[in-house]
């Protein structure tokens, strides 16, 4: 059977543990942050109020560092999903004597532009709880850890709530019932019976901002509804395609947008940090930034519901990230922080045991200071796709882009670390060089718009010279295929990107020789695929990883582009068939378990399901 949304699934709890499965959480997002609630009630990851703000509830990362639960004290089955076209979470536990639904969201704020998904949010996470059959007693364990685990606030009752005040954090819990407090934990026990509704909520300031307050019950019944219809409206303007799994294009398409940093067009990797590629490995990193390689791929993947002024901010947000920053001598930085932050250190966080002890937990990421040269072809790419959408160009932005090609020009030659950001030493990534070409190749195309026809037989030139050069020295004999670096005879997933930007035509002999040497040598027993073959130890790191989803969406893909059709479908449905009960996937999978790992949900896993269900419905159509 196709995957497809799996949204009710039936499962049988076992004690709950720390660490749980990753697969196990589901994503809710305001657009500015976000949140991960485990499959039996528990909020068990919270950034307050942006993405990459230290973490409320971090359970996640450690056993101490914080949780919200809300679930039958008796023993149940539970089923879950999103309420159709939102990313509004829904989980339907029965117990023996009755069933509870519970319904959670980070509350969207009021828009002041007319849009679905506003740039302002109430910093409030909203959680209902409805008795819609028999009698449940219920336990609701509020257990805020502010700094990732590091402080126990001090929590005091007040009519309505319970307030938590530590460090810099002003956190106000509405309750509808009187909560018990023992030290930094707040816990209720609250007999139900059918026809009754409570709501929960979780409001968070600072010292330097309104203070946050109490909310009444129908305050947060109205925002909750005003939320559903936010995310309703979104998917209604947002969501056009009628392809093969539709649903699950659809779907991703919403996560994506859950990972965009509303105020400023940013759009995250991945909503967490340190979930590991590896097991007890050190593959851990923090993921809540804005990469200009994976922004732009994004933008492209939602191109088709690109809304005018989501592709305006975007690149605004971009050209102001790195103004003054991207010219001759100055490399364009790979990434920035969701404000547009530049200096994004990495650190390790000591006092967190990490997910099934996988330490270090960090925080930043080392990779802002890299030599990616790849970047300036993403982003030409994207500009380029997203031309008729780019309604507000001004003359930075214009100059920006430009900028970008000739920065590209300038610096094809040099070696970089190459798109998978190796921490060894710089190598010529074929990768790389081919992101160079498409950057100039998109450039030639938009120089009408960039107001550069002065440029192009320059520009024209250069393209020509790197193309020559990635055909004779990225071919090896050796391995029948393109491969990873100027003279090696490894693969690298990534040069299924070769077609997929117009390189090489998908069924020009040597793509196609490469696409079978990457599906055969480059795949685990289940036929997912790696990205590289972590034994050459090219990276710089210590121990192995699982299969990569987006690269096992390259091959779909790249199989579709080559008229391979049925098995890109089996490709693809491969892949899919890994999305958790609730549509979403991590960044990697386990080839022992099967297990997702990695950061998660990932914004490049989505993308990938998005553009290999477009070429596989593309292929059709032309067949
Ligand atoms: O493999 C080591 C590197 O792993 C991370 O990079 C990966 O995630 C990025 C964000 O999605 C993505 O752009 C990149 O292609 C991936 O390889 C990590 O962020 C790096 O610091 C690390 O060196």
């Amino acid at each position: 059977m196709p995957p497809s949304l799996k949204c009710v699934t039936e499962i049988r709890l076992a004690p709950r543990l720390s660490g749980a499965p990753i697969a196990d959480h589901a994503l809710l997002s305001d657009c500015h942050c976000a949140a991960l609630v485990t499959i039996d009630g528990s909020v068990d990851w919270l950034c307050f109020p942006r993405f990459d703000s230290p973490s409320v509830f971090g359970r996640l990362l450690d056993a101490d560092a914080g949780h919200w639960s809300i679930r039958p004290a008796d023993h149940y089955t539970v089923s879950r999903r999103y309420l159709d076209r939102t990313l509004v979470l829904e989980t339907t536990f029965s117990c023996p004597a009755g069933t509870v639904v519970l319904t959670d969201a980070l509350a969207m704020g009021p828009d002041n532009r007319g849009h679905a998904l506003g740039k302002g949010a109430p910093r409030l996470m909203i959680r209902s709880v409805t008795c819609t059959e028999g009698t449940v007693p219920v336990e609701v364990s509020y257990a805020p850890r502010p700094e990732y685990g590091l402080l126990r606030p001090l929590l005091s009752t007040v009519d309505g709530g319970v307030t938590a005040r530590g460090g810099a954090e002003w956190l106000v819990f509405s309750a509808p019932v009187s909560m018990d407090i023992a030290g930094s934990t707040a816990t209720a026990h609250l007999p139900m019976s059918a026809g009754q509704t409570h709501y929960f909520a979780l409001h968070r300031s600072t010292l330097e901002e309104e203070p946050a307050w109490i909310w009444s019950q129908a305050q947060l019944a109205d925002r909750l509804d005003a939320t559903v219809e936010a995310w309703e409206s979104w998917s209604e303007m947002h969501q056009h395609y009628q392809g093969p799994w539709r649903e699950l294009v659809h779907h991703s398409g919403r996560v994506l947008q859950g990972l965009t940093f509303q105020p400023s067009g940013a759009i995250v990797a991945a909503a967490t940090t340190s979930l590991p590629e590896a097991i007890g490995g050190e593959r851990n990193w923090d993921y809540r930034f804005s990469w200009v390689r994976d922004a732009s791929f994004t933008m492209e993947a939602l191109w088709v519901a690109a809304c005018p002024d989501e592709a305006s901010d975007f690149f605004e947000f971009m050209t102001t990230a790195a103004a003054g920053s991207i010219g001759p001598g100055t490399p364009l930085q790979i990434m920035f922080g969701v404000g547009g932050e530049h200096d994004l250190s990495e650190r390790t966080l000591p006092h967190l045991a990490g997910w099934r002890d996988s330490r270090p937990v960090r925080v930043g990421n080392g990779a802002w200071v890299q030599q990616q040269i790849d970047v300036y072809g993403e982003l030409l790419g994207a500009a380029h796709r997203l031309a008729d959408q780019i309604t507000e160009v001004d003359d930075e932005t214009l100059a920006f882009l430009t900028a970008l090609a000739e920065s590209a020009a300038q610096r094809w030659r040099e070696p970089d670390q190459g798109i998978w950001e190796v921490r060894g030493e710089p190598r010529h990534f074929l990768y790389s060089k081919v992101m160079c070409w498409m950057a100039l190749d998109r450039a030639i195309k938009l120089a009408g718009a960039l107001r550069a026809g002065h440029r192009v037989d320059a520009w024209r030139q250069i393209r020509d010279e790197i193309w020559q050069t990635v055909i004779s020295e990225g071919w090896n004999d050796k391995a029948g295929a393109f491969t990873q670096y100027y003279g090696s005879s490894d693969l690298d997933a990534a040069n299924l990107m070769m077609p997929i930007v117009g390189f090489l035509p998908a069924d020009d002999p040597r793509m196609l020789a490469t696409i079978d040497a990457i599906a055969d040598r480059l795949t685990d027993d289940r036929g997912l695929v790696y990205r590289y073959s972590t034994e050459a130890g090219v990276d710089g790191l210590a121990g192995t990883e699982g299969a990569f989803l987006l690269c096992t969406f390259w091959l779909a893909q790249a199989l579709a582009m080559a008229g391979q059709v049925s098995r890109a479908r089996a490709v693809f449905e491969r892949a899919a068939a890994y999305t958790n009960d609730v549509g979403l996937l991590a960044e990697e999978v386990d080839t022992e378990s099967g297990e997702l790992l990695g950061n998660f949900p990932q914004a490049l896993s989505h993308i990938g399901l998005i553009n290999a269900a477009w070429a596989i419905s593309q292929a059709d159509s032309t067949a």
